[in-house]
């Protein structure tokens, strides 16, 4: 843990460096399992899991009979908790639906905007290190309200080739079309291009570690639209005394659980509450199970202690955490100004697990400051925007002279001409 006082604004680059690996440290392997996929598909899919997850695939679609296995094993008691977090999700993604947009810009040109839903979409359910079943709710609940017709899911089979049967009760639960035991970087590549067994999908969604995030950018060079670069967890907590030093510093420990790059970051106005916190992380982090993974991520973790309340908040906006939880008497000055987070979480109420888990908020977001460019999973994140006109012959006599002008003025008289025939025919009527 690395603590910090007041920091220079020239320095927040340096103390505020992700603990990631880069783009260029994992371009190489992308770009050879991309290579290979494309031309030998599924053999190229196998020979990759063998080689990063240690399985020999021989079926890679998740039969029916397996489905089936696996909802009965999953207890009663996780399938309430799970549909009570589906009737949230589902709560707040519906409601993000809009109306259909029309206007008249002038008379007789009607301009209407109407949603459509992205046919095939992939969906990219991590299981390295834990089997993130919630990540299907955040991902296939949307994906069914905005009307996709495939919904395929790809995850990382354990060492002997099962899926974790929570993944496939969701899954089921949540009108996924087919489930495919692949993960990474191979995952990626034949949702992009499509094997024998995988069909190739028009957008592909869904977190993942490095390699994964890596792929999804790069499969963007071959037609194929991703989410955002979701990768290794990031929570930023800004508290001041007002906070409980035990509730932060659960918050700080439930992000650095993900994985060793996962970041966690502490900001306050208040030396007491840094001291406190930095106790509590130390007490609680004896009881975790995960206690390797998470120590890791707390050695790089960074408590930053700021004078002035605006100054943290530039601060914050600089960083741009995937999670920003809000902890101080003044929760409006940060709800206010924040620009730059995935999703935000305000009071000492609100955990970043209840956005995980079952608030109804999406956790499929954007890290590594990519939450100044994107927006976090949502409904239109399943849909196209697509825009529609009707012109009438009023219509098209008040537009008409103006672009036949503007078309001649960019030397385009095959534009020009469309018009022109047009306005000439309804003269000589
Ligand atoms: N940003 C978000 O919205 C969000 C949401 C949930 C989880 N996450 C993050 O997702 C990540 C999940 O990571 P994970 O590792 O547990 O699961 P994962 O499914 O993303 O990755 C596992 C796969 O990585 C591949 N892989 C592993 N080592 C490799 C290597 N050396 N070379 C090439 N490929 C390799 C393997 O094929 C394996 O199947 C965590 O970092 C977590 O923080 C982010
Ligand atoms: N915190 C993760 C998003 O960064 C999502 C998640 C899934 N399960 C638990 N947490
Ligand atoms: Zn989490």
């Amino acid at each position: 843990m690395k603590r910090f006082n007041n920091p220079a604004r020239e320095k927040w680059l340096e103390i505020l460096k992700r603990p990631t690996q880069s783009l260029e440290d994992v371009e190489e392997i992308v770009k050879q399992v991309f290579s290979e996929v494309k031309t030998k598909g599924d053999l190229a899919v196998a020979k990759y899991t063998e080689l990063f997850d240690n399985f020999k695939l021989n079926d890679l679609r998740v039969s029916r009979e397996e489905t089936e296995t696996a909802i009965e094993e999953v207890s009663e008691e996780l399938k309430e908790a799970i549909k009570l977090a589906k009737s949230n999700i589902s709560k707040f993604h519906k409601a993000q639906s809009t109306e259909r947009v029309s206007v008249e810009t002038s008379p007789g040109v009607e301009c209407w905007q109407e949603k459509r839903a992205i046919q095939k979409v992939g969906l990219y359910i991590p299981g390295g290190s834990a089997p993130l079943f919630s990540t299907i709710l955040m991902l296939a609940v949307p994906a069914s309200i905005a009307g996709c017709k495939e919904i395929i899911l790809c995850t990382p089979p354990s060492k002997d080739g099962k899926i974790d049967p929570a993944i496939l009760y969701t899954a089921e639960l949540c009108g996924v079309t087919q489930i495919f035991r692949v993960g990474g970087i191979q995952a990626i590549a034949a949702m992009t291009f499509g094997t024998d067994s995988i069909p190739k999908v028009y957008k592909i969604f869904g977190p993942g570690n490095q390699f994964v995030t890596v792929a999804k950018q790069y499969a963007t060079r071959y037609n194929v639209a991703i989410d955002m670069p979701a990768g290794p967890s990031e929570l930023l907590v800004v508290a001041d005394d007002s906070a409980d030093a035990g509730f932060v510093a659960s918050d700080l420990l439930s992000q650095a659980e993900h994985g060793a790059d996962s970041q966690v970051v502490l900001v306050s106005t208040s030396e007491a509450l840094l001291d406190a916190v930095k106790v509590e992380i130390e007490n609680q982090l004896e009881e975790l199970p995960r206690k390797a993974i998470a120590q890791q991520a707390i050695e790089h973790c960074r408590f930053i202690s700021m004078k002035l309340d605006e100054t943290a908040l530039d601060l914050i906006n600089y960083y741009g955490p995937e999670h920003f939880i809000i902890c101080t008497e003044n929760e409006e000055f940060y709800s206010e100004g924040i620009e730059n987070a995935g999703s935000v979480f305000i009071g000492n109420y609100a955990p970043e697990s209840a956005g995980d888990y079952a608030s109804g908020t999406n956790h499929t977001l954007p890290t590594n400051g990519y939450a100044k460019q994107y927006s976090g999973v949502n409904l239109d994140s399943f849909m196209k925007a697509m825009s529609f006109q009707k012109i009438s012959v009023e219509g098209i006599q008040k537009i008409g002279p103006a672009i036949e002008l503007m078309a001649e003025a960019e030397g385009l008289q095959a534009h020009k001409n469309a018009v022109s025939l047009r306005l000439k025919n309804l003269k000589n009527k």
